[in-house]
């Protein structure tokens, strides 16, 4: 007996009509690839030719082949095309840039022309309604937003106890729930609280008590939502312009995560603003900066929340990802914990916890982080810039309104600048005792530590936070466990939690104290 038959009524079509249909399904794709391709000049007035690159599908590009890993992809591509490639996502040109030396040339030297975003639907105009500092286009509004924010963000803005307190907070609480290293546990959500209360401190003066209050979990929940939702690559509508029309998917998800951010870090910015009217007294920060100058800076009540907001997301995904590359890291290297545990015995003794002035005395441990952040950036694709009008570099041109995609994978893993590159070595770093911003300034740009926080106009304002927030985070877990993997439970480094935002797959570990000094340290 026939399982299936197919009913008498479907006709297959024949041959002709085959033909017929092919014809009009390629009629219309190269009608649609001209449209989109072709409206970018690919040639300038003297012949130079845009970057060689991959050769990509009608309408889509190389979307396609870009996959969960696109890191990967474009890594791939620069070992066959070189340092400066071009690849078409959809009708957009992105020139994808892979050596140090161009990178300066392109976005530090000439920063005035390599310094805008490209306006991404989903992100840019769904998400953050054209007001993410992240994402705002090289414009006075941007200029504003990134001046009033940086008062607020920069190490010397940000009172140092704060992140002293909650990288103290985390190693108390790694110790409390394992339970004195008898018991195993996933790290991962207390680093995730010590970032986000160092934000929420920074942003709205405020913190939470506990990984179990309902705004870690909405918060972190939001954060991670929106790394999957805005991955500079993966956004299909964001390139293929007449998507954006049709209602689907990812428009939803973008009008929600909209929604949800104007309710909850808006809700907040509208509580301090009610509270400030009482006349009760806001601890600083940068929502009551926002509003006690509302009117000099004419800013809207949705400018305030989205401003709060893409701080929340900037300032915490990224930081905890690092943290918790660490905790997941460093129980596969007990030498590396081991002359770790030497230096801080040595420096710090075993009476306190090591602070911020510690750590130019603490080269080791400041060369953990350095390799952490090479090896595991959070973000390999970055933010990506996108250039204002046309520029023809060593030959090769690159049209205005293309989007500019610094490729830290590749530059990370260049085995000329650090040999083993796929080899978790913290001694790679250890005669550099300079600062991430100091190294972004470097005259020799191969001589910089790494691409983590970016380059040019649109780096990292919250780098030197982070860069504090990270150091004493690692170093008072460090001084206080000795991190082991459970031998039933192989830690996975090779995958990642996340669409764009790579923090590691779940896992657990024992945080043993490394003696009893720890207690009475933590006062516990
Ligand atoms: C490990 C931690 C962090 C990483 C890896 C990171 C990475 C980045 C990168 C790659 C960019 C884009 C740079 C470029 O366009 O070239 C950026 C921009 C930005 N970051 Fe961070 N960041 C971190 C922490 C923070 C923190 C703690 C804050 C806030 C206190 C922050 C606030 C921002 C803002 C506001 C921008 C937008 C700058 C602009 O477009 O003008 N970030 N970050």
């Amino acid at each position: 007996m026939a399982i299936f038959t197919y009913p008498n009524e479907i006709h297959f079509p024949t041959f002709f009509q085959t033909i017929v249909l092919l014809a009009s399904i390629t009629s219309a794709a190269f009608y649609l690839f001209s449209k989109f391709f072709l409206s970018h000049r690919l040639v300038d007035q003297n012949g130079n030719k845009i970057p060689n690159g991959p050769v990509g599908l009608p309408i889509l590009g190389s979307f396609p082949f870009l996959t969960r890993f696109p890191e990967r992809a474009f890594d791939y591509w620069a070992q066959k095309f070189g340092p400066l490639y071009s690849i078409w996502l959809g009708s957009q040109l992105c020139v994808i840039v892979s050596d140090p030396q161009i990178v300066k040339d392109l976005l530090v030297a000439n920063g005035s022309i390599f310094s805008s975003r490209k306006d991404m639907f989903l992100k840019s105009q769904t998400i953050f309604v054209g007001r993410g500092i992240t994402d705002s286009g090289y414009n006075d509004k941007w200029r504003k937003h990134r001046r009033i924010a940086s008062g607020s963000i920069t190490a010397r803005a940000v009172d140092a106890d704060v992140l002293d307190i909650e990288a103290t907070v985390l190693v108390q609480e790694l110790y409390k729930q394992g339970h004195a290293g008898t018991a195993p546990i996933d790290p991962r959500p207390h680093a995730g609280r010590c970032a986000l209360n160092n934000m929420l401190t920074i942003v709205f003066g405020t913190r939470t008590d506990s990984i179990n209050h309902p705004l870690v979990g909405h918060a972190l929940r939001l954060s991670r939502e929106f790394a999957n939702c805005t991955g500079p690559v993966t956004n299909l509508t964001d390139f293929v312009p007449f998507l954006q029309r049709i209602p689907n998917y990812m428009t939803t998800r973008g009008k929600k995560l909209h929604n949800g951010f104007v309710e909850t870090y808006g809700g907040m910015v509208r509580d301090i603003e009610a509270r400030m009217n009482r006349g009760e007294n806001v601890p600083d920060c940068l929502v009551k900066t926002l509003i006690l100058n509302k009117e000099s800076e004419k800013l809207e009540d949705i400018d305030m929340y989205i401003i709060a907001s893409s701080l929340m997301i900037g300032g915490v995904e990224t930081t905890s990802g690092i943290m918790q590359w660490f905790q997941a890291l460093i129980p596969s290297y007990p030498d590396i914990q081991n002359k770790a545990h030497a230096e801080l015995d040595r420096v710090i003794g075993r009476n306190r916890l090591p602070t911020v002035e510690d750590e130019k005395n603490l080269p080791y441990i400041h060369a953990i982080v350095k390799e952490v952040e090479r090896c595991y950036n959070p973000f390999w694709l970055g933010i990506p810039h996108s250039s204002i009008q046309d520029f023809t570099y060593r030959g090769q041109f690159i049209p205005k309104d293309t989007v500019i995609v610094l490729n830290t994978y590749t530059m990370h893993h260049d085995p000329q600048r650090y040999p083993d590159p796929h080899t978790f070595n913290p001694d790679r770093y250890i005669d550099d005792s300079t600062t991430c911003a100091e190294s972004a300034n470097l005259a020799n740009a191969y001589e910089r530590d790494h691409w983590m926080f970016g380059a040019g106009r649109r780096i990292c304002p919250g780098m030197a936070v982070a860069e504090r927030e990270i150091f004493l985070a690692i170093s008072r877990m460090l001084w206080s466990f000795n991190m082991e993997q459970l031998p039933e439970e192989p830690i996975n480094l090779n995958d990642y939690d996340g669409l764009s935002g790579r923090s590691p797959v779940p896992f657990r570990i024992k945080a043993i104290p490394r003696d009893d000094k720890v207690a009475e340290v933590l006062e516990i």
